[in-house]
């Protein structure tokens, strides 16, 4: 049974404005239309989408804080909205832009609250703390109220807060955002290990495309409320009909070459920039130039996937997922 399941979830918020002095208009925002996914036990899937796709309407639904208003929604085994305080013990949750902890305690204390909150037992306590500390770093911060933590340190210590009671599964809504490069790097590899030593099944959205290169093999692009995309990261490169660019450093200055699959996009002295479909294959192009032209070397660059996503967030590509 998939850990995460909604079957044609859709939540519907209805909007009141004042439209006159006395008049009133009612209007309804289909903030999550007909969402259905499974995420199986120790995935660790992205979930990302443009600003107002449904993203955060999706993890409140699935942390029971919104009722869907149809369809079905199952989180190890237990529909959020009806049954929070368990889901509660099974789930953890980081939001990037908000702290859970108490502002004015350190964050040992902090921990000692969460712990009494899930009832962990003093053993299982001890050594996720410790387990916790050495992998986020955080000994010398645990005795540092967290109004004083730099948004790093404080990230890190959300995160511990967050797993202290072995959820098996983890949400985390934006877990980098404001981060330095080094923190960054230090959230994501141990959101890495996370999942692979504890198998912690991981749903994780960001505006930070590169965090989903370096952890999700999987990842869902929700637009309008509705999945557009489900499946790995190459498949988005295909869906955004993305180019990849070989570039070729000839004998000599010249006009713009011509090969047959590819179009020249930029000519910089001796240098060509040759654009062609990600899918396919760059030996034939190679070949070509290095028939008809004085090539004297050559390297591909590989397609941004901000680039392709910002196509396909703009155009609003639809295909039907699997
Ligand atoms: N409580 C609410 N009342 C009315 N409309 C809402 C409410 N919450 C969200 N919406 C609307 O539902 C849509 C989806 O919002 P949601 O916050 O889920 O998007 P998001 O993908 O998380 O966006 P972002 O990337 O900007 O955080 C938006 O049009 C938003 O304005």
């Amino acid at each position: 049974m998939p850990l995460i399941e909604l079957q044609d979830v859709a939540k519907t918020f209805v909007v009141r404005r004042k439209s006159g002095r006395l008049r009133r208009t009612r209007s309804e925002v289909h903030a999550v239309a007909g969402l259905s996914f499974a995420v199986e036990r120790g995935e660790m899937v992205g979930y990302i989408g443009p600003n107002g796709a449904g993203k955060s309407t999706t993890i409140k639904m699935l942390t029971g804080i919104l009722v869907p208003s149809s369809g079905s929604l199952r989180v190890a085994g237990i529909e959020p909205s009806r049954d929070r305080i368990a889901l509660a013990r099974r789930i953890g949750v980081v939001f990037g832009q908000r702290t859970t902890l108490w502002w004015d305690l350190p964050l040992r204390d902090s921990y000692g609250l969460l712990r009494r909150i899930y009832k962990i037992p003093d053993q299982r306590y001890a050594e996720n703390l410790e387990r916790m500390v050495e992998l986020l770093e955080l000994g010398d911060l645990l005795d540092v109220p967290v109004r004083q933590l730099s948004l790093g340190q404080r990230m890190r210590g959300d995160i511990a807060a967050a797993l202290l009671h072995d959820p098996e599964v983890l949400y985390l809504d934006e877990p980098t955002i404001g981060l330095d490069i080094v923190s960054k790097a230090r959230v994501r590899d141990f959101l890495r290990e996370l999942n692979t030593t504890s198998g912690t099944t991981v749903l994780l959205t960001t505006h930070d495309l590169t965090d989903i290169e370096h952890l999700c093999k999987r990842v869902m692009v929700i637009d309008h409320g509705q999945l557009v995309y489900d499946g790995g990261l190459e498949g988005l490169h295909e869906l955004g009909e993305s180019e990849r660019t070989l570039v070729v450093d000839l004998a000599e200055p010249q006009g713009p070459v011509s090969i047959e699959g590819a179009r020249v996009v930029k000519v910089d002295g001796p240098r060509q920039w040759l654009a062609f479909p990600a899918a396919q294959s760059a030996a034939p192009l190679v070949a070509a130039v290095a028939e008809r032209y004085p090539l004297v070397d050559l390297s591909i660059q590989e397609p941004a996937i901000e680039a392709v996503i910002g196509r396909i967030y703009a155009e609003g590509i639809t295909r039907p997922t699997p």
